[in-house]
């Protein structure tokens, strides 16, 4: 399992990256679950970054049409949400549109929303079939919602283990999201994705607010614990 943490900008990845955490992701968490920040802090973080850690982008909703021309070569993965888009039946030529348009040295994220209905985004089985077809290196659950509890509210552990297996059937990493926190970790371990994606828990107040070293600190020190549990086990 590897750790990700969220953040926003330059400030946030200087303190997070203090920290023994394997990848960075650029995000801003007032505009929802994956919006995007600007393409000058992309540029900013990931040429100072990526020499050193994988740095991911969210690039927003595709309803939103976002543009990821000014994506840096360098960045390791990008990642488009897909809420709204159950009622459209050309979202697969779309995602590909979009994803045909950044960098080809990026990989792409495939995300579902654990709060399917609430997100109305494409079943999980239908974004697989994409993922694959897209070549797609890594699977995201996460939540849509960020008010309603975390993942595990939506998707049980057995649930999760199985769309952890089959994004592993079609050569993809699975992360695993949606308002994580420390206590969650011993069903994390259960589940076992590769990527462990958080925000909310290393945050003062809630994921809207800044980076809190202390909560950082003290999650980063349980999530080496299980980590090593896990790899025991
Ligand atoms: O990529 C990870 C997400 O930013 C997770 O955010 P969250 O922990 O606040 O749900």
């Amino acid at each position: 399992m590897q750790l990700l943490v969220s953040v926003r900008d330059a400030v946030e990845a200087e303190i997070v990256c203090r920290y023994p955490i394997d990848r960075l992701d650029l995000k801003e968490p007032r505009w929802g679950s994956l919006g995007a920040t600007s393409p000058d802090i992309w540029q900013t973080v990931v040429s100072q970054w990526h020499a050193q850690i994988g740095v991911s982008i969210a690039l927003g909703e595709l309803s939103d049409s976002p543009d990821p021309t000014a994506v840096p070569h360098q960045t390791e993965s990008i990642k488009v949400g897909l809420a709204g888009c159950s009622g459209l039946p050309d979202w697969p030529e779309r995602l590909r549109m979009l994803y045909a348009t950044a960098p080809k040295s990026v990989s792409r994220v495939a995300v579902f929303y654990a709060d399917q209905q609430l997100a109305r985004c494409p079943l999980f089985e239908d974004l697989l079939e994409v993922a694959a077809d897209l070549q797609c290196a890594t699977i995201l659950v996460d939540t849509f919602g960020k008010t309603s509890g975390s993942v595990f509210g939506h998707l049980t552990e057995t649930q999760l283990i199985q769309m952890r297996r089959a994004a592993h059937t079609i050569d993809c990493q699975f992360a695993l999201a949606g308002s994580l926190q420390q206590h969650d970790l011993p069903i994390i371990k259960n589940v076992r994705p590769d990527i462990v994606a958080v925000r909310g828990a290393v945050c003062h107040h809630d994921r809207s607010g800044h980076i809190c070293e202390r909560r950082l600190s003290t999650f980063v020190t349980a999530f080496e614990e299980s980590r090593s549990i896990a790899a025991e086990g």
